[in-house]
């Protein structure tokens, strides 16, 4: 389970995330979506120990990130950043071996490489093994960096903005495998999402931020109205449903 309590956080005395009480249970997938500049980013950095805590609280099955050793918190969530940095002249193999590093310390053993090619199989990366990371194309590179988190073996997973630079196929792909994670691992996934669709599709459930705060919370049923979507966006849109499922049109 995941608690958020009352976290805050300002920049400069500007007020960019203000939450009261958020609970999230495990084995599901928790979209994050919301407009430019909604604190969705700033939330997930929150989550990851990335941006130290200036008020409230964070705990992962009762383990508080303030107080919890970094060896401890690096086995139990694993981050995805908008915008990740690493060695080029990495191969994909190398990149995700090296997320092993919390369990081998610098000296892989064969259970970190059998972690490595089951990721490598899981996110159809087999062929680009060998493949320096700036030899990938902008897509490739972001499925490599979505397996690399999945290699660290946490419960849970924050991804933000994953889709960035993918195909429909790819897109699509990474959505239903991160699907297959919740049942096949057990993994608990927070994604920040700019396409509400696919939140509409692949969700379980839907925090709705804006200007900092949580508007709307829920199952995709319950966030995806059209007057919530106003209120969001300030978007006028259709919502059809497709399959069971509410997908917006709004072009
Ligand atoms: N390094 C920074 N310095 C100052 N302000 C920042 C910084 N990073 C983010 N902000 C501000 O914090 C607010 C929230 O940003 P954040 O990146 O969390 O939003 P977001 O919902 O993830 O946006 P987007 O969908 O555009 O990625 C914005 O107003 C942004 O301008």
């Amino acid at each position: 389970m995941i608690e958020i309590q009352n976290v805050g956080f300002k920049r400069a005395e500007k007020i960019i995330l203000e939450t009261t009480q958020l609970t999230l249970g495990t084995k599901q997938s928790i979209a994050l979506i919301g407009p430019n500049g909604a604190g969705k980013s700033t939330l997930l950095s929150l989550m990851a120990r990335l941006l130290p805590l200036q008020t409230g609280q964070i705990r992962y099955d009762n383990l508080d990130i303030s107080t919890t050793p970094s060896q401890i918190m690096a086995r139990k969530v694993g981050i995805l950043q908008q915008h990740s940095h690493f060695m080029s002249r990495l191969t994909v193999q190398d990149l995700l071996l090296y997320a092993r590093y919390p369990y081998h310390k610098g000296r892989p053993k064969s259970e970190d490489h059998d972690v490595v090619e089951q990721m490598l199989a899981y996110f159809e990366l087999s062929k680009f093994r060998t493949t320096f990371l700036d030899e990938l194309s902008g897509g490739q590179r972001q499925m490599a960096l979505v397996a690399m988190v999945f290699c660290q073996g946490t419960d849970y997973i924050l991804l933000d903005e994953p889709l960035n630079n993918l195909d429909m196929y790819h897109a699509r792909h990474l959505m239903t495998t991160l699907r297959r994670a919740i049942v096949d691992w057990n993994k608990t996934i927070v994604v920040v999402l700019h396409d509400i669709n696919y939140a509409s599709l692949y969700a379980d459930q839907i925090i709705a931020l804006k200007q900092g705060a949580i508007l709307f919370q829920g199952t995709p049923d319950e966030v995806l109205t059209h007057e919530n979507i106003q209120a969001l966006y300030g978007v006028d849109v259709d919502i059809i449903e497709h399959q069971g499922k509410r997908l917006s049109v709004h072009f």
